[in-house]
C-alpha cells in the first residue's frame, strides 16, 4: 500500500477537486463518516453515549465537525470543543460549523491561558473522544491551547480516535517534538501517511484504519517508485510458487560465510534461517578449526572448513575457496560473526567486487566496509546490506543522532549512492531500494532486539533471494516474515525472553499465514 507526506496527500486531494470535480466539502463528508463507523465500532451503539469532540481551526477540524452532526444525529450527546474563535473557522471546516450552529447546537471555545478543568471534567464523563486537533497541516510542537488540551486527553485514558493522524505527530516525518495524543484507533484518508508508519509517531497511532473518501483509486495507485507499507497481501504476492515437482536444487542454494571464534551462534542462526525461509541447500562457510562445533551444531545445513588466522577468524586466502564454492550457491551471504580481524576485513574487500551472485552483507561485513563504502557500487550483481542505525552511521561517518532522527532520508540516500538495496533495521525497518522505492515494514516488536535476531534476517532474505525472488522484494518480504515470526514467538513467550532461536522457530507458521497455506502451484 502507498504511504505518502502531507503534501502528496495536500496533491491529491487538490487533483481529485480540481481535475474531477469532487467538491472538498464531500471529501470532508465522506472522512467524518469513515471516522463516525470507527466510533460505532469502538461503543457500539452510540445513542445515549457522550462524545467529546476536539476540533481545530483547520479541515482537520472540520472533519470533526462532521463527526459531529452524524453523532449526534444517531442520538449520541456530542460536546464540540473548539480550539480556536469560531471566526477563525473558514473554507469547508468554516460551512460545517455552520451547519452545526443552524442545528442549535453549541460549540465550548478553549482559548489560550485557560483553566483546562472544565474541559477535564468533559473528559471524565465522555465514553469517548474525537481528535480533531490537528491533520496534516500541522509541524513541529504543539502550542498552547492545544498543548494542554492533549496532555488532558491523555490523562483521562478514554479511547481515543484520531481524525487523519493523531494530533502532534508530523505527518511526513512521524517526529513528536512536544505534547502529543495517544490514540486508540486513528482513522486515516485515502492513503497512509509516512508519520503513521514511522516512530515515534507510530506508537500513537493505536489501531490503523485506512478509509475511502471517493479520490479516484487509480490516482492513489500512481506515483510510482513510491514509498509502500509492506502488506501480508503483496508478500503473498511475491513469493514464488512451490511447484509439485520441486527438489532441493530448484529451491536455490545458500552459500553463508559467517562465524569466527566465539562467534559460532551468529554462522548458525543466518544458515537456519535461509534453510528455514525455503532455500533447498544452505552450505556455511566458516574458519576450519570450528568446523566439527559447526557440524554438531547444524543438522540441516552442510558445513565447509576454510583457511583460518590464528585468531581463529577468515584468512584472506580463503578468498579463492569462497569465489569455488559460488560456482555452485545461487547466493551469498556474508558477515554474521566474522570479526573485525584485518585479514577477514582484507577478505571480505577483495571478495565483494568479484561476485557473480546476488549477495546479502550483514554485520561484519558492512563493517568491514567502514572507510570504503564506495566499495559497493563496484559489486556488479544485486546486493542488499542490512545495517542497524550504528552499522549505518558507521557506514556513514556521520552521527547516529543523524541516522536515528533521518531515517528514511539515510536510507534512500544510501541505496541511490550505493547502487544496493539498503535496509534500515529498527522499529519500522525500512527497505530502500537503487530505483528509488522504499518498503516500509509494520511487522516487529521491541522483543526482537536480542543478539541474533539479525542474523536470522540475514538468512531469510538469502533464502527468498536464492528462491528467485528479486533483491529489492527479497529483502522486504524477509523484513515481513522475520517481523511477523517475532511477533508470533511474543504472543507465545512474550516480549522480554524473546530469542533469535525463538525467531527462527515460528518462520514456518509466518510463511504459512501469509500463504494462507496455499503451497502447491
Ligand atoms: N480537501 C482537503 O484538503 C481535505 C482535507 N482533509 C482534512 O484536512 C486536514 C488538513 O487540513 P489543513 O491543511 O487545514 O491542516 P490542519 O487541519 O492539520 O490544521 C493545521 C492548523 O494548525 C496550525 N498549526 C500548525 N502547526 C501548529 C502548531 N505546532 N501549534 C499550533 N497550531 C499549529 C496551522 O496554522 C493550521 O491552522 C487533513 O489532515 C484532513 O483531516 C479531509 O477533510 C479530506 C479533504
Ligand atoms: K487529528
Amino acid at each position: 500500500m502507498r504511504v505518502v507526506t502531507g503534501g502528496q496527500m495536500r496533491e491529491l486531494d487538490r487533483t481529485a477537486m480540481e481535475d474531477y470535480g469532487i467538491p472538498g466539502l464531500v471529501l470532508m463528508e465522506n472522512a467524518g463518516l469513515a471516522v463516525v463507523r470507527v466510533v460505532q465500532q469502538v461503543l457500539g451503539e452510540v445513542a445515549g453515549k457522550r462524545v467529546a469532540v476536539f476540533a481545530g481551526k483547520g479541515n482537520n477540524g472540520g472533519d470533526g465537525l462532521v463527526v459531529a452532526r452524524h453523532l449526534f444525529n444517531a442520538g449520541a450527546e456530542v460536546k464540540v470543543l473548539l480550539l480556536a474563535k469560531p471566526e477563525e473557522i473558514s473554507g469547508d471546516a468554516a460551512v460545517n460549523l455552520a451547519i452545526w450552529q443552524k442545528m442549535g447546537q453549541p460549540v465550548y471555545p478553549v482559548a489560550r491561558g485557560e483553566d483546562l478543568s472544565a474541559v477535564r471534567l468533559f473528559l471524565v464523563g465522555a465514553h469517548a473522544v474525537v481528535d480533531a486537533i490537528f491533520g496534516t497541516g500541522f509541524k513541529g510542537a504543539a502550542r498552547e491551547p492545544a498543548a494542554g488540551v492533549i496532555e488532558a486527553i491523555n490523562a483521562s485514558g478514554k479511547p481515543v480516535v484520531a481524525v487523519d493522524i493523531p494530533s502532534g505527530v508530523e505527518a511526513d516525518t512521524g517526529q513528536v517534538h512536544g505534547p502529543c495524543v495517544r490514540a486508540t484507533h486513528t482513522v486515516t484518508f485515502a492513503l497512509p501517511k509516512l508519520g503513521l508508519v514511522q516512530e515515534p509517531g507510530r506508537s500513537h497511532v493505536g489501531e490503523l484504519h485506512v478509509a475511502d473518501i471517493s479520490i479516484p483509486s487509480f490516482l492513489l495507485e500512481e506515483g510510482t517508485p513510491g514509498r509502500y507499507l509492506i502488506t501480508e497481501k503483496m508478500v503473498r504476492e511475491w513469493l514464488p510458487p512451490r511447484p509439485a515437482w520441486a527438489h532441493k536444487g530448484s529451491c536455490g542454494r545458500v552459500l553463508v560465510v559467517a562465524g569466527s571464534r566465539g562467534m559460532t551462534g551468529a554462522a548458525c542462526l543466518a544458515a537456519l534461517g535461509a534453510a528455514r525461509a525455503g532455500a533447498g541447500l544452505v552450505t556455511l562457510a566458516m574458519p576450519a578449526e570450528l568446523q566439527d562445533v559447526m557440524a554438531v551444531k547444524l543438522t540441516e545445513v552442510m558445513t565447509v572448513g576454510l583457511p583460518g588466522t590464528r585468531e581463529g577468524t577468515l584468512a584472506r586466502s580463503a578468498r579463492s575457496e569462497i569465489l569455488a564454492l559460488l560456482e555452485r550457491a545461487d547466493v551469498l551471504a556474508i558477515g554474521p560473526g566474522l570479526s573485525r580481524h584485518l585479514e577477514t576485513v582484507a577478505l571480505v574487500r577483495e571478495l565483494l567486487p568479484a561476485l557473480r551472485v546476488p549477495c546479502v552483507i550483514d554485520a561484519d561485513g558492512l563493517n568491514a566496509l567502514a572507510g570504503d563504502v564506495q566499495l559497493l557500487s563496484r559489486i556488479s550483481v544485486p546486493a542488499v546490506v542490512t545495517p542497524h542505525e550504528v552499522e549505518m552511521a558507521r557506514l556513514l561517518g556521520r552521527p547516529l543522532e543523524e541516522v536515528r532522527s533521518r531515517r528514511l532520508a539515510v536510507a534512500e540516500e544510501a541505496a541511490a549512492n550505493w547502487g544496493v538495496v539498503a535496509l534500515l533495521k529498527g522499529a519500522a525497518t525500512l527497505v530502500a531500494c537503487p530505483d528509488g522505492s522504499t518498503y516500509i515494514n509494520p511487522t516487529g516488536n521491541p522483543g526482537m532486539a536480542t543478539g541474533g535476531s539479525g542474523d536470522v534476517l540475514t538468512g531469510v532474505i538469502a533464502g527468498l533471494l536464492a528462491q528467485g525472488m528479486s533483491a529489492p522484494r527479497a529483502a522486504a518480504a524477509g523484513a515481513y516474515l522475520h517481523g511477523l515470526a517475532g511477533d508470533m514467538a511474543a504472543r507465545e513467550k512474550g516480549m522480554r525472553g524473546l530469542l533469535a532461536g525463538d525467531i527462527l522457530e515460528l518462520l514456518p507458521s509466518a510463511i504459512a499465514q501469509v500463504e494462507c497455506n496455499v503451497m502447491i502451484a
